[in-house]
């Protein structure tokens, strides 16, 4: 029996194709898991499933095969305990950012007190630095002011799973910047766990735990989850430092350019689960090679350098 938090078991998703031709096999034999708590990012190239994988999390899209579990219970629908937020906001245009998350914090404990949701949508305002505007509409805030009512509303629910969907994807670099040490800010206070899309390696690298690596589509697969070992609390200015960073960006960008169209490897579990492959490039980097007997050609044996010898004769 699993005991991880979610766990998705040989998810495949078709679309069916247009007039008469083959349905279209986005993806299949997913399979994951994801513990209470951890932060995990998915990178690949467009359209290689991670939104469609996203919104059956989510509870908005079905499966075609296998099933997605969370804490016991098959995901078949939305649910206030599975957040998510999108590119796009998604703000209600008619109601002020306060009210924006007002909105949703009142349906989570519809039987708090007005002052109590207030209060309480009020402290996730101010942890993403807009206590200023709360009174503005959607239309009177910037992109980046939007994307973080969004992210306030998000964690001011408290949902068991939180789901970005590139929630940056639209935002130039600084304001980038910002919201994902806002975002690092909350999660570490309330640690939800967290499943986001994104295609910056470098935002995957500050922000999660593991990183799963999907391949190309049609007929996606996550090939490997890349362990990310760097030391939190992690900043943007220090994580460039470390000695494992380079290590760990080379490897992903090396997945995304020149392996995520051909990479088919998958290590199975005793209930023929197809998982992604667990990687840790830094202790592959620093692994000695390995010698493989069979490997070498017959005649190769070998060579041994007596150094005393040779010492005496350049000596
Ligand atoms: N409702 C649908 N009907 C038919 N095909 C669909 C539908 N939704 C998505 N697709 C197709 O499924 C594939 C995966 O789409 P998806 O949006 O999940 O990719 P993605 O990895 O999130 O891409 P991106 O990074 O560009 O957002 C694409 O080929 C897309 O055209």
């Amino acid at each position: 029996m699993s005991h991880a938090f979610v766990e998705v078991q040989q998810a495949a998703k078709r679309f069916p194709g247009s007039k008469g031709s083959a349905d279209l096999t986005v993806f299949e034999n997913v399979s994951f898991q994801l513990q209470k708590g951890e932060f995990v990012c998915i990178i690949g190239h467009s359209g290689c499933g991670k939104s469609t994988i996203m919104n059956a999390l989510a509870g908005l899209d079905s499966l075609s095969d296998g099933a997605m579990i969370m804490d016991g219970r098959e995901i078949d629908g939305p649910s206030l305990e599975r957040g998510v937020v999108f590119q796009n906001y998604s703000l209600l245009p008619w109601l002020t950012a306060l009210e924006n998350v007002r909105f949703g914090v009142r349906a989570r404990w519809p039987e708090w007190k007005e002052s109590q949701v207030t209060e309480h949508s009020l402290h996730y305002l101010e942890m993403v630095g807009l206590k200023e505007v709360i009174t503005r509409k959607p239309a009177q805030l910037s992109g980046g002011m939007r994307q973080r009512v969004s992210i306030a509303r998000a964690f001011a629910t408290k949902p068991e799973l939180l789901l970005l969907d590139e929630p940056f994807g639209a935002l130039d670099a600084l304001t980038r910047g910002v919201i994902q040490d806002e975002l690092l800010k909350i999660w570490s206070q309330d640690r939800q766990t967290v499943f986001m899309i994104t295609h910056d390696v470098d935002e995957a690298i500050l922000l999660a735990d593991r990183i799963f690596l999907m391949t190309n589509g049609p007929e996606a697969r996550i090939a490997e989850a890349v362990e990310i070992d760097l030391p939190r609390p992690r900043s943007r200015g220090e994580i460039v430092k470390h000695p494992h960073f380079y290590t760990l960006r080379n490897y992903l960008v090396d997945f995304l350019v020149n392996r995520a169209s051909d990479l088919r490897t998958l290590s199975q579990d005793s209930r023929g689960l197809h998982y992604p492959r667990p990687v840790n490039p830094v202790a592959e980097a620093s692994a000695p090679a390995t010698y493989h007997k069979a490997d070498a050609p017959a005649s190769a044996s070998p060579k041994l350098v007596n150094l005393s010898a040779k010492e005496k004769h350049h000596g």
